[in-house]
């Protein structure tokens, strides 16, 4: 049966569904061609289009090195192309910037993780409005990261402090007015009870500046004066606190209210 091993499946009819076969019968190599020709239409489409647009913002040296693809079905003008895709070639210096942030997340990830920042850890980012910075530490900061991070292996897990000279503006202006807030009561003074709001969006520190403001309270012994609630219990997990509904002793599908035993217990805590 000469030619029988030798089933040609064209790739690109693959692709369409139909697999040719000179005599007809099914070999475990025109299984297996099938098999590698199954990549999804949509996943197809989308390496087209990615290449197409690529070509288009000149990211290929010249056309030698751009592959042949087939044309997008949307055809735009080379002028539209470039103020769509707004892209040019990445240079040195581009790639220097991208190891370094590259880096600069691994060692937050790692902060995240472990119950203190590593001293030696060089630059560090600050964050703000979105925008991150890199702010070098130096010596003299060193050595008192040094003594904080001894208060920090006694404190809490979840989000980790950062040292004070680490938060940016607004975090430390909220950081200071706690700060200053504790240190007028541990003097024996009585400031009016501090109402303050701290909000911003999504991944804007505001946890950061609570778990620093913790550390603060801890340096000062003064630990149990405060208490950390937050309304769900992820929330309050990453604050090392509790839920707002657990502090305040309320519980879910109780119709009859407080009883006076838990009122008077809530009324001698605060
Ligand atoms: N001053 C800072 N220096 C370095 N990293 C920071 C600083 N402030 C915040 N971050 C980092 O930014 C990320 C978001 O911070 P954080 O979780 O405190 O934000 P958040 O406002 O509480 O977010 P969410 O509202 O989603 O809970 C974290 O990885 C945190 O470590």
């Amino acid at each position: 049966m000469e030619g029988c091993a030798e089933d040609v499946v064209s790739r690109d009819d693959a692709f369409a569904g139909t697999v040719e076969s000179n005599a007809g019968i099914l070999t475990e190599q025109t299984v297996l061609d099938v098999l590698a020709a199954q990549i999804p239409y949509a996943e197809q489409m989308h390496a087209v289009h990615a290449l197409e647009a690529a070509k288009y913002a000149g990211i290929f040296v010249d056309n030698m090195s751009c592959p042949q693809v087939a044309p997008l079905t949307i055809s735009l003008a080379q002028s539209d192309n470039a103020s769509l895709f707004n892209i040019r070639r990445a240079d040195a210096n581009d790639l220097q910037n991208l190891i370094t942030w590259k880096e600069l997340m691994l060692r937050d990830v790692q902060d995240q993780n472990s119950p203190h920042v590593d001293c030696a850890q060089g630059p560090s980012v600050r964050v703000n409005d979105g925008a991150a910075t890199v702010t070098l530490i130096d010596e003299g900061e060193v050595c008192a990261l040094d003594a904080w991070h001894m208060l920090a292996d006694t404190t809490e897990s979840g989000i980790s402090a950062a040292h004070p000279s680490m938060l940016n503006e607004d975090q430390a202006q909220a950081y200071n007015i706690v700060m200053w807030h504790l240190d007028q009561k541990l003097c024996g003074q009585s400031p009016p009870p501090l109402r303050m709001l701290l909000h911003g969006e999504g991944g804007t520190g505001k946890s950061r500046v609570i778990q620093t403001i913790t550390q603060y309270f801890h340096s000062k012994a003064a630990g149990l004066l405060l208490l950390k609630a937050a309304y769900t219990g992820v929330t309050a997990s990453l604050i090392d606190g509790k839920t707002t509904h657990t502090i305040a002793m309320i519980t879910r599908g109780d119709d009859r209210g407080m009883s006076s035993q838990s009122k008077a217990k809530l009324q001698q805590f605060w």
